[in-house]
């Protein structure tokens, strides 16, 4: 089963990640962009430079995408294992959704950027069966994150914010909206009940 967690940068998504590692020691606890890949380094330069061309962007945390299926999503869901990933393929369609728009080059020639990034991802991604969207308002988020790369601006977060709402009016059934404005121990359980019934009904519907 394949789960993974969505939000603004700062809402909470890597605090909740390292708690559910005590919960479930079995899962394989993974995320996105990659620490442990040269794709996955190729994406922090990326996040790095503020000049970096949206476009090549797109591509380069779309290639760590396919190696991380291949090297660790798909093994670890053959095994039946439960995989919990702090960021997925929401946080293509919601980030750069949002910076292609912004792109004054590519912004007219895209007619809906956040469903071109969709479409990049059609034939060879795996969709998540529960989503976690831990939501919290730009402004808080940006606080939290500490804005230390460009992705982390109120005003861009908002962008990004509003995609994701699109991606869970889309979608309401893989979606679970988390209150991420709650303090941490409320957002925990919150989510290991979301996800404890998650499990559940996929072991039923399994026998
Ligand atoms: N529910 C919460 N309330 C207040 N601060 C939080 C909460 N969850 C996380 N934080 C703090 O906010 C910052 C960003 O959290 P983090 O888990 O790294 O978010 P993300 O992985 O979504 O960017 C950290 O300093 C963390 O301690
Ligand atoms: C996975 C992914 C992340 N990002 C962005 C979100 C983050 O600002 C940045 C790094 O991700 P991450 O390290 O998960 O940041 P955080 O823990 O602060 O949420 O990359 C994208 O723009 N597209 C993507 O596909």
């Amino acid at each position: 089963m394949l789960v993974t967690l969505e939000g603004l940068d700062g809402s909470g998504k890597t605090t909740v990640w390292d708690s559910l590692q005590e919960t479930y020691p079995d899962a394989v606890f993974t995320r996105e962009p990659t620490d442990d890949s040269w794709y996955g380094e190729a994406v922090s330069r990326s996040i790095a430079d503020d000049d970096a061309d949206p476009l090549a962007e797109l591509f380069l945390y779309t290639a760590d995408h396919a190696d991380h299926l291949s090297r660790v999503i798909e093994p670890a869901l053959e095994r039946g294992d439960l995989v919990i990933s702090d960021r997925y393929s929401d946080s293509r369609f919601a980030y750069q959704g949002a910076t292609l728009a912004a792109d004054e080059r590519l912004g007219d020639r895209l007619a809906d950027p956040l469903q071109y990034v969709v479409d990049v991802h059609d034939r060879f991604s795996i969709q998540p069966d529960l989503t976690i969207y831990l939501d919290l308002d730009p402004e808080t988020a940006a606080e939290r994150a500490g804005a230390t790369n460009k992705f982390e601006h109120a005003e861009y977060l908002a962008a990004v914010r509003d995609n994701y709402e699109r991606l869970v009016e889309r979608d309401p059934d893989r979606f679970v909206r988390v209150d991420a404005s709650q303090e941490p121990a409320a957002v925990l359980d919150r989510v290991e009940h979301v996800l404890a019934s998650a499990i559940e009904s996929d072991e039923y519907s399994s026998h």
